[in-house]
């Protein structure tokens, strides 16, 4: 038996990597993290990055997705070298734009009799599987219009029929590669039916345009989800007849949501634009999607150069990898932690909108900085610090209560900074440690827990503090809220 083996590129050669989503609906994680090491790849070793968009499939393609995933990979930093808005030499990177490219190997196939026309209607088909699967087997293709006569294509082109392409698989042949990820690969070629490569409306099957395109646009590496696993040899066999060189590929494993599913555009998996709108910095979501199915030795928030310097096609794992927001918030929190004083500023500003007045700006941002994750919490501590502070629950009325009027009065009487306010209650109520700071804190903002009380009290103005303590007395003597 002969076997087909990918072409072994020269080790010294730059990578060239490509992502080539179909715009079918907006990007969720799994798509990304296949994005994003294919771009990592490329950047550790000085080579490309290309975006090819996968728009043959007219029904469900939309101009509008494009523009949606090229604003999700920017967002991430994830730039391209060629693609669409950047253009390169390989263009048109859009595969609707390139059928005159298809047609030409079609006909080259077609002339080696490597392809043949099919008119099998889709009714037929489905009986033909039918009876294999009854018969125990695993269904292909029967081969009904692999040996037709000129005469007989003739006669089903006259009766209106639009045939389908093809590929007319080799049989008793082995295809082996060697999967950066999963290690050797063999499959008979006897268990692969004869596929098409060309829809009835002449468009291209993703087959072919996407391994058509791998080779014309000079790609080294594939990088891509386990469900392309069984394509690779039907694609390998393909460039073997049209003459052309294969890439290397690594299968990774797929990304699967709560339900164990792989995350998909079909099953309503988070949009990463739904992370973006939530407040996730892209710097919190490299670094959670570079970790899932990828081992780092280095636990840190690390940058683009950072993650890429570290990325290694050995250190990609088999098992799926689930989903989980904790582990996406961890990054959240360190990148968060990590950012310029700049850029932070700019968030929270953006976060704030007109909660935020701006002679106040600097002195809050100092107090709230490290107890915000998100821009929902800093417009809800805009609006407990320079609005009201919320109602009580059942929880911060038992302590008000407990503490009672003359803890907070004593608050109000102290006047001056925070030392002096809890110098006075300390004298007045013998309070101390948590009995003395949880109630003034829960005076202060109605919650349990927050920035640190001085720069709370600071930031407030004795006046409002003031106010806050006469508050909390009225509603520590049980008095209805006013
Ligand atoms: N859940 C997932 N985990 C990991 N990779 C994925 C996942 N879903 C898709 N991918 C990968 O994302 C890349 C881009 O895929 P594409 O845009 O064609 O989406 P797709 O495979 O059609 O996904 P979907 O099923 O969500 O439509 C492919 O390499 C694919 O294998
Ligand atoms: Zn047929």
């Amino acid at each position: 038996m002969e076997t087909v083996t990918e072409h072994q590129h020269d080790a010294s050669q730059k990578p060239r990597t490509r992502f080539a989503p179909s715009p079918t609906g907006l990007l969720h994680l799994g798509n990304l993290r296949t994005a994003l090491f294919n771009a990592l790849l490329a950047r550790r070793d000085g080579g490309d990055f290309v975006l090819r968009i996968e728009d043959t499939d007219v029904e469900r393609s939309r101009a509008e997705y494009v523009q949606a995933l090229c604003e999700d990979l920017r967002w991430l930093g994830l730039d391209w070298q060629e693609g669409p808005e950047v253009e390169g030499i390989h263009r048109p990177y859009a595969q609707s734009a390139r059928q005159p490219v298809y047609d030409a190997y079609y006909e080259q196939l077609e002339a080696a009799d490597l392809a043949y026309p099919c008119f099998c209607t889709e009714r037929e088909l489905e009986l033909s599987r039918r009876s294999q699967r009854a018969a125990g087997k695993a269904p292909r293709y029967a081969g009904t219009c692999a040996h037709l006569s000129a005469e007989e294509r003739q006669a089903r082109r006259d009766r209106g029929l639009e045939p389908t392409l093809r590929f007319r698989v080799p049989r008793g042949r082995t295809v082996t590669f060697t999967d950066h990820v999963r290690g050797p690969q063999r499959f008979d070629t006897d268990d692969i039916g004869d596929f098409i490569i060309r829809r009835a409306d002449g468009t291209p099957a993703f087959f072919f345009s996407n391994a058509v395109d791998d080779a014309l646009m000079g790609i080294t590496h594939v990088l891509r989800g386990e469900d392309h696993l069984t394509n690779t040899p039907r694609q390998l066999l393909l460039l073997e007849a049209l003459g052309l060189e294969a890439p290397s590929y690594a299968h990774i494993s797929m990304i699967t949501g709560d339900d164990g599913a792989p995350l998909s555009k079909r099953n309503g998996s988070r949009a990463v634009s739904e992370l973006r709108e939530a407040g996730f910095l892209p710097e919190a979501v490299v670094n959670h999607l570079a970790r899932l199915g990828h081992t780092y030795e280095d636990n840190a928030l690390l940058s683009l150069d950072g993650l890429a310097a570290g990325f290694d096609l050995g250190r990609l794992g088999r098992a799926p990898a689930r989903f989980d927001e904790s582990q996406l918030r961890h990054w959240q929190r360190e990148a968060l932690h990590a950012l310029p004083d700049e850029r932070m500023r700019q968030w929270m500003r953006d976060a704030a909108g007109e909660l935020l007045p701006a002679d106040r700006e600097a002195a809050f941002m100092a107090t709230v900085r490290d107890n915000v994750q998100f821009p929902e919490d800093v417009s809800r501590w805009c609006r407990i610090l320079f609005g009201e502070v919320p109602e009580p629950d059942a929880d911060v009325r038992a302590w008000l209560e407990q503490a009672g009027p003359a803890f907070f009065q004593a608050a109000a009487d102290a006047g001056g900074d925070w030392q002096a306010v809890t110098g006075a209650v300390k004298e007045a109520t013998g309070a101390r440690g948590k009995q003395l700071f949880m109630p003034l804190r829960l005076a202060l903002t109605g919650l349990n827990h927050g920035p640190e009380l001085p720069d709370i009290h600071g930031l407030l103005g004795e006046d409002e503090a003031r106010r806050r303590f006469l508050q909390a007395a009225r509603r520590a003597a049980a008095e209805p809220a006013q």
